[in-house]
This record gives structure tokens, sequence and C-alpha cells, in this order.
């Protein structure tokens, strides 16, 4: 059995924890929140059958298999760099963090430090084995276009720009590079550091970000070009009720990425 600890109980952490419940080779022992949530994490746990023990940072003698974050930048920072250097291998869902600069090399140095591995998962995209096996013959484009309804975009820059309760029709929100789309919408950004990472990087991935009142849907569609020849992708993700943000997509991708650490066959 593989043992976890999660960091952030959140839309995805919850939904994650709910599938896991029916997975006998995976465990999350232990689950780490902000110091101001812990009690209201503790009552969110409270009708699992065996609630994960809630803490607020890792102890210094925890040694699980895996640190799974689910939380947010700061996470990384405060959780994810700290567990790397003790040997600890970490996944994370947070990718867009990773356009920050200098903080893909201080995880890298981190993980060589402690002889361990970082895993960037998919999250609410597919086709990244595709694109980054593109990579390795050269790409010339990527293009990313993330389409959602307007409330997804509430609490962003987005609301400076249109009136989001009254928006009638798609309404572009941005334009330009991952690396400024993340920095303007880091909640909303994580798909386009993920394709950027697995792709042509932060300034030559181009993103187009829509909100859009007709669409319930989370819509994310990128096209590539490259030696290996063309690929389009278009995925309408479900939001998750807890977070519209955030589609469900993301939260399989964590218990897909945690079983093929446990299961024989990894797909
Ligand atoms: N790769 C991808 O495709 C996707 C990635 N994401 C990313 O996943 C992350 C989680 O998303 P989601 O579950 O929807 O968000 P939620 O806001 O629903 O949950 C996040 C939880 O993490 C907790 N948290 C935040 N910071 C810390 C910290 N430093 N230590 C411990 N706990 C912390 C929050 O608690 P509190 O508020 O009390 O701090 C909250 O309970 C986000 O960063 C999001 O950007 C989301 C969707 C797709
Ligand atoms: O759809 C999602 O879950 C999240 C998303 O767009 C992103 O962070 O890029």
């Amino acid at each position: 059995m593989l043992h976890i600890t999660m960091i952030g109980c959140g839309a995805i952490g919850v939904g994650v924890l709910e599938l896991l419940e029916q997975d006998p080779q995976l465990c999350v022992d232990a689950v780490i929140a902000s110091a101001g949530s812990a009690e209201l994490v503790r009552q969110r746990l409270a009708s699992f059958r065996q609630p994960p023990q809630v803490l607020t940072a890792l102890p210094a003698d925890a040694r699980p298999d895996l640190l799974v974050e689910c939380a947010g930048h700061k996470a990384i920072e405060e959780h994810v760099l700290p567990a790397l250097e003790r040997g600890i291998a970490c996944l994370i869902v947070s990718v867009g963090a990773l356009s920050e600069v200098g903080l893909v090399e201080r995880l890298e140095a981190a993980a060589a430090r402690g002889n361990t591995r970082i895993e960037l998962l998919p999250g609410a995209i597919g086709g990244i084995d595709a694109l980054s096996a593109a990579k390795v013959g050269g790409l010339d484009s990527v293009d990313y276009i993330g389409r959602k309804p307007a409330r997804a975009w509430k609490n962003t820059p987005a609301e400076q720009l249109c009136e989001l309760d009254s928006l009638s029709e798609p309404t572009v929100i941005f334009e330009g590079s991952a690396r400024e789309a993340a920095r303007l919408y880091p909640k909303n950004a994580n798909v386009a550091a993920t394709l950027s990472l697995a792709g042509l990087g932060l300034d030559r991935t181009r993103v187009t970000l829509i909100a859009d009142p007709l669409s319930e849907d989370n819509v994310h569609q990128f096209q590539a070009r490259g030696a290996f020849g063309g690929f389009e992708m278009s995925l309408r993700g479900k939001p998750l009720p807890a977070n519209p943000k955030t589609s469900a997509l993301t939260v399989y991708s964590v218990v897909r990425a945690l079983g093929n650490h446990a299961h024989a066959i990894s797909i």
C-alpha cells in the first residue's frame, strides 16, 4: 500500500479523497491544511470512513511515499520545497505556480539534493504526452484558448475589463504569452503553464482567455505544429460545484497519477 500526504483539502482534495476511499492500494494518511482552516478541514473529513489526520505542516519524522499538492501556489514554497529536500517525491497540481521566475530551478535543485523527483500533473488538460513527445522533434507553435463561464472569472482582472454578471456574449479577456496569463490569472492559468512546460515555454506559447456566458463548461483548446505534424485538442471540462474555476478532470488526473504509482500497470 502507498502512503500519501495531501496538501490542501478544497474542491480537488475532497474529490480525490472521496475516490481514493475505494482503492485499497492507496491510503491518504494525512492532509496538510492552512493553520486558519485546519478545524474546518477536520469537519469536512468527519464523514469519511477513515478520516486522514489533519496537520498544518509535515512532521520532521514523517516519510510518506508521496506528497501530493492540491492547494495553491504558496503551498509549493511552504511544503513542497522542504519535502523534496528531505527526499520525499512530490506531485504538483498547481502547475501555474511554476511560471514564477526561478521556481522551476529551485524545485529541480531541491529534488536533486533530496535525490527524489517531482511530477507535474496534467490536471484539466489532456494530450500532454503527445505535446511533450512532439517537442523532442521540434515545435514551431503552440496556441491555447481557455474558455470558461463568466462566473469562473470572478475575483480576477477580468472584473476590470467587463461586467461579468451581465455579459451576453463570449468576451476575450486576455491575449498574450503564457507567462503573462499566469501572472494575471494564476488560478486559471494552470493549463497554459502546463502546455508551456511540455511545449514551447512560457514566452512562446500564445494564450487567449475568454469569459463565455453561453458556456457551462471549462473549454480548453490547443493546437500545436512542428516536425511531427499537427495536433488539435478540444476538451470540454465540467466545472466542480465546489469551485467553478476547477474542472472535474483535475480530480481524476490526481487519482490516475496516484494509481499509476501504486498499481502494477501504469497508463
Ligand atoms: N493543473 C490544473 O489543470 C489545475 C490546477 N488547479 C490548481 O489546484 C489548486 C487547488 O484547486 P482547488 O482545490 O480547486 O482550490 P480550492 O480553493 O477549492 O482549495 C484549495 C485548498 O488548499 C488550501 N491551501 C491553500 N494554500 C495552502 C497552504 N499553503 N497549505 C495548506 N493548504 C493550503 C486552501 O485552504 P485556505 O483557503 O484555508 O488556505 C483550500 O482549502 C489551485 O492552485 C488551482 O490553481 C486547479 C484546477 C486545474
Ligand atoms: O479548467 C480548470 O480546471 C483550470 C484551468 O483552466 C486552469 O487553471 O488553467
